[in-house]
Parts: C-alpha cells; structure tokens; sequence
C-alpha cells in the first residue's frame, strides 16, 4: 500500500529558552501509511506535531512536503497544499447545523450537485444522520470531535494531520473515531500523536516512539511494544493488547 516519499523532516527541532523540545528528528512518512507519534509526557510528540502543521515554526532544520519545504509556513498555507489539520482545538463552525459544516468541507472539492449524495454518505459514516440538523454547540464532545473527521473524510487531503483525536473520550468513542481513522486512511496518509495505547492498538501500522525530543523507536506496534529500551522510557508495566485491525 506505501508508496512514495510524501513528508519528510531532515534534522528539524526546536527550543524554547533553555528547553530542547524537540531535538534533530529524521522522519519519514510514505503515501498510503497511517503513522502514530507515541511517547511519555514531554517526549516532544505535540511539538514534533506542531512542526509538520505550521504551528510551531521549527529553530533547526526542515520539513519537505513532496520535496518542498514547509517549515516556517503557517497553517492555512500548509492546508492548502492538501494537508488535512485537526489540532486539539476543534475547528468547526459552532454556530452551524452538522450538514452546514459539512457542506463548507464538502464545497471546496466537490460541485454543488454532488454535495447533498456526499454528505448523507458522511453522515452514515459519522453516525450522526439523526442530529444532522442539531447545531454544533450542541452536540456531545464525541459528536464534535467525529464531524471534524466527517469534515476530514469528504474533503479528501492528500495528508492528514490528527493530534490526539481520542483525547476525553469514552471506551465506545474511542472504538468509533478508530474505525472513522481507518476510513479516512483508505483515501489520505494520516500521521496521529496520541496518548491511549488502546486507541492505538485499534489503528496503528507504523509507530514513531518520541523520547526525550528524539525518536526512541520506530517499526510496528507489536516491534515498538517489545523493545526494551520503549518498556522503560514510556510503557513500564503497562499491559498492552495487541487488537486485531
Ligand atoms: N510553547 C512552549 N514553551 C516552552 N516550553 C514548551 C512549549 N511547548 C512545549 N514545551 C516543552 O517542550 C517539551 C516537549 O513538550 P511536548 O508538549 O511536545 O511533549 P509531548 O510529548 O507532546 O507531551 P504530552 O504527551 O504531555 O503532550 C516539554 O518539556 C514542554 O514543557
């Protein structure tokens, strides 16, 4: 399914004061793969992130998109390029109906005459058909998080960029955003910086273990899992289960 170089970051890091958030990352991310950035806390992961969205401007080093540097643009430039971004505050328009949020996702790719069939296409696939006229701020956080992943879905970016998409949400919201992830991995390349391990039980393909503003480990979920050297800077004695994808 991976084919060729998408992203890729040559030395990039950043500090703020005195702190190495992130040191000299090598990274590469191939078409077709859904990667997750795991790590302990203050591992550098968010910063790494905020680096490939235009959110933080990195002080070393660079970051290629299809071999064009995008380090130091700014987010809206970097989603023009066909980068899908959802960073942990929610971008959805709060004062709109599910359908009208949609609707602005589903406008800049596709003619007004497929919009309406895309659309309720989303909405089953979100699980949301019946609060399709609900307004956003009403919605459940789960339901908030999930039309921002609809609003993912019928864009179609070429990359997706998703930070901590689990985050606040229960064992049954969890299993869902999974399953949108990997819906949305069927059409985009998906990088996601995430804390449960279930969740990333659930998705995982390629995992990127942060430690200490470095890559610690990267291979598979099972090969990250059972390296020592990952034991003991992040897992310690946490049980793992490996869900079958
Ligand atoms: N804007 C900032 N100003 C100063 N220090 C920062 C800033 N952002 C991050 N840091 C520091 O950089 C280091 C890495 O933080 P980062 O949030 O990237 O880690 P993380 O792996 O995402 O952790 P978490 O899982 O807790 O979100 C930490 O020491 C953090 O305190």
């Amino acid at each position: 399914m991976n084919g060729s170089l998408l992203l890729q970051t040559q030395k990039i890091g950043v500090s703020f004061g005195g702190v190495h958030a992130v040191k000299e990352v090598d990274f590469s991310l191939f078409e077709g793969e859904l990667r997750c950035l795991i790590g302990p806390n203050g591992a550098g992961k968010s910063t790494f992130f905020k680096m490939l969205s235009g959110q933080v401007s990195p002080t070393r080093g660079q970051c290629l998109y299809r071999g064009k540097v995008i380090s130091g643009m700014r987010p809206w430039e970097i989603a023009r390029l066909g980068i899908g971004i959802k960073t942990q505050v929610p971008s959805v328009f709060e004062g709109l109906s599910v359908w009208d949020n949609l609707w602005q996702a589903a406008a800049i790719r596709l003619e007004k005459r497929a919009i309406a069939a895309a659309i309720d296409e989303v909405l089953q696939d979100i699980g949301l058909t019946a609060v399709k006229n609900a307004i956003l701020s009403e919605l459940a956080h789960g339901q908030r998080q999930w039309v921002e992943l609809g609003m993912i879905l019928i864009s179609r970016p070429q990359l997706v960029l998703l930070d901590e998409p689990a985050a606040g949400m229960t064992h049954h919201e969890v299993r869902k955003t999974a399953e949108l992830i990997k819906a949305i991995n069927q059409q985009s390349t998906v990088v996601v910086v995430e804390h449960d391990m279930e969740f990333i039980s659930m998705i995982a393909q390629q995992v990127t273990v942060f430690n200490q503003g470095a890559v610690l480990a990267e291979g598979t979920f099972a090969e990250v899992t059972a390296q020592q050297s990952v034991k003991d800077a992040y897992l310690g004695n946490m049980e793992i289960k490996h869900a079958a994808n």
